[in-house]
């Protein structure tokens, strides 16, 4: 038996875990918890928190007793399944207690009460992300970040003055359609690449994941830093800036899963992965800086121009006089912003190369659109990608990159009748509220085609079971962002190319991100139509 089966037995006891794993699909739940929930508790029939059902906690050890085997090496990819495996044990409301050094963990797998918690969060809601993050930008360099924070990993009020600074032009559709041109060209430099980077099968590189990670971060790099980093450039010198960004990017994220899922060592001494954590910190710090010293220089250079003009990274320093909150908001965009588009555009490609039948209609649509396929991208044209776009979100629904959300409760909360105290983390298990059929109709088919067709019971979706960009004031800040670039790959390679995948089919698993694991040989043909 694998140690996953051996921890799930430690968690369900005697029951037939192998039987349970074979039935449930493949899901997972992305944990970002927050927050708040306020509705009054009037009703007698409120139960108490002690009597939510969930794994009885062990005694000295608690729940985290149970999950022994994974401490020092946890595998957040049994986080996934376990999650599915409490809604099928336990029911709509399953809680996690006596979890050592860590607040319960209450999966909510109600899209209605979800809905609710959401729609009733107040103006600070509090993601409980990243506390290494946290500590090395309120400790380790408070001489830096002081009073500006940033929004990752920061809370309150300090958290809603930095979004309130950044939120109206990063959420824009006139800076982010600004944004087309740049992408593009970034896209078309990748692509180009990627005719060179093939095998003898036309065949990409067991290693093509890394190749889009260097996608993504030169195209956060344009939008973060206004500039072309060059990581796309083949055979960078190992001490040259662009392979220094990749390896410090490669990690920078990667190390946060590693320090917070393991036992937090580097909160009481500075361990060997904490130090590198900081160093590549350090590193993000000084290129975020000396990129927008350069955009300072360049916007002090532009008289009298309209704001419209203005790039994003402009238009923040043109208001914010302290060059400190354009830097900040860089490196906060390049934390959050490479691995999540990376993994799931790995994912959306995999998607696409297994799926001859619905590349073939997003074939047939972009051809409808672009009869030339050199036509350059804009507005009106990713407007009409509509059977695109339904792909993307469909990926999102089945295989949701970010698992799930949450929030940490600032007030006691009622919960499916049960009274939640202030403090609790709530999880909201996309994953697996995303398939579940009272939410969703047939949900174990992959059919773009839903999100075309909402109002037809056949196709219906409940808007809160499949929420890949979270909800409300702390929504994702770079989801216009991510939607353009993956808009724009997708278009671009699939108007020319053919994917394909000759391969044993790949896991879904959760390295950091939810993403097929294993290598990504996707066979790419040029189209002749
Ligand atoms: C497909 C790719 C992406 C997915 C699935 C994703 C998903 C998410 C989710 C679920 C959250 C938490 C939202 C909430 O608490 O309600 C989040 C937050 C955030 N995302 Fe994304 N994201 C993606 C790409 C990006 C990109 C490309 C950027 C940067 C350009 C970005 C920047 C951020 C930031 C800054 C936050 C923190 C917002 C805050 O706490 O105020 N994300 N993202």
């Amino acid at each position: 038996m694998t140690e996953f089966f051996k921890i799930l037995n430690s968690i369900y006891g005697r029951r037939s875990v192998l039987n349970k794993i074979k039935r449930q699909r493949s899901h997972a739940v992305a944990v970002t918890p927050d927050d708040v929930c306020p509705y009054e508790i009037t009703n007698n029939t409120v139960k108490p928190y002690s009597e939510v059902p969930g794994p009885k906690p062990l005694p000295i050890l608690g729940n985290t007793g149970r999950l022994l085997p994974i401490i020092g090496q946890y595998d957040i990819c049994d986080v996934a399944k376990i999650s599915q495996l409490l809604y099928e044990d336990y029911g709509k409301i399953v809680k996690l207690s006596g979890l050592i050094g860590r607040p319960d963990l209450l999966f909510v797998y109600d899209a209605d009460e979800i809905e609710r918690v959401y729609r009733q969060e107040g103006p600070t809601p509090f993601r409980p992300s990243m506390p290494c993050l946290v500590k090395y930008k309120s400790v380790v360099r408070n001489d830096f970040f002081g009073n500006l924070p940033g929004v990752v990993g920061v809370h309150g009020e300090p958290w809603k003055e930095f979004r309130t600074k950044v939120q109206k032009p990063i959420l824009q559709i006139q800076t982010v359609k600004k944004y087309i041109q740049p992408v593009e060209e970034v896209t078309n430099y990748f692509i180009q690449r990627m005719m060179e980077m093939k095998d003898g099968n036309g065949e990409m590189p067991s290693d093509f994941d890394n190749e889009v990670h260097k996608w993504a971060l030169e195209c956060i790099g344009r939008v973060a830093l206004d500039a072309r980093l060059g990581c796309l450039d083949p055979n960078l010198p190992s001490n040259s800036e662009p392979q220094k960004i990749i390896d410090a990017a490669k990690y920078a994220l990667r190390n946060v899963a590693i320090l917070e899922l393991k036992f937090p060592f580097w909160r009481y001494f500075p361990t060997t992965i904490w130090h590198k954590y900081v160093n590549n910190m350090n590193y993000f710090v000084e290129v975020c800086t000396k990129y927008i010293e350069e955009a300072m220089v360049r916007l002090q250079a532009k008289q009298h121009v309209n704001e419209s003009e203005l790039s994003l990274i402009e238009r923040i320093l043109a208001k914010e006089p302290n060059p400190k909150t354009a830097t900040i908001l860089a490196l906060d965009l390049i934390l959050v912003g490479i691995d999540t588009i990376s993994m799931a555009v790995c994912s959306i490609l995999y998607q696409l190369a297994t799926r001859p039948e619905q590349q073939e209609k997003l074939h047939q649509e972009l051809k409808r659109l672009m009869p030339d396929p050199d036509t350059p991208l804009n507005v009106k044209l990713l407007d009409e990608m509509v059977f695109l776009k339904s792909f993307v979100k469909e990926v999102f629904r089945v295989y949701s990159t970010v698992i799930g959300n949450g929030r940490t409760l600032q007030k006691d909360t009622v919960i499916m009748d049960y009274n939640i105290p202030k403090g609790t983390q709530v999880v909201f298990p996309t994953l697996v509220t995303g398939s579940m059929g009272e939410y969703v109709s047939n949900p174990n088919e992959f059919m773009p085609e839903r999100w075309m067709k909402k109002n037809d019971e056949e196709f219906k979706i409940h808007p809160f079971a499949s929420l890949p960009y979270g909800y409300g004031a702390r929504m994702c800040l770079g989801r216009r962002f991510a939607d353009l670039e993956i808009q724009v790959l997708l278009a671009k390679l699939i108007r020319s190319y053919k994917l394909e995948y000759f391969h044993q089919p790949l896991e879904y698993k959760i390295t950091f991100m939810y993403a097929p694991e294993g290598e990504l040989k996707f066979k790419v043909t040029k189209r002749d139509d």
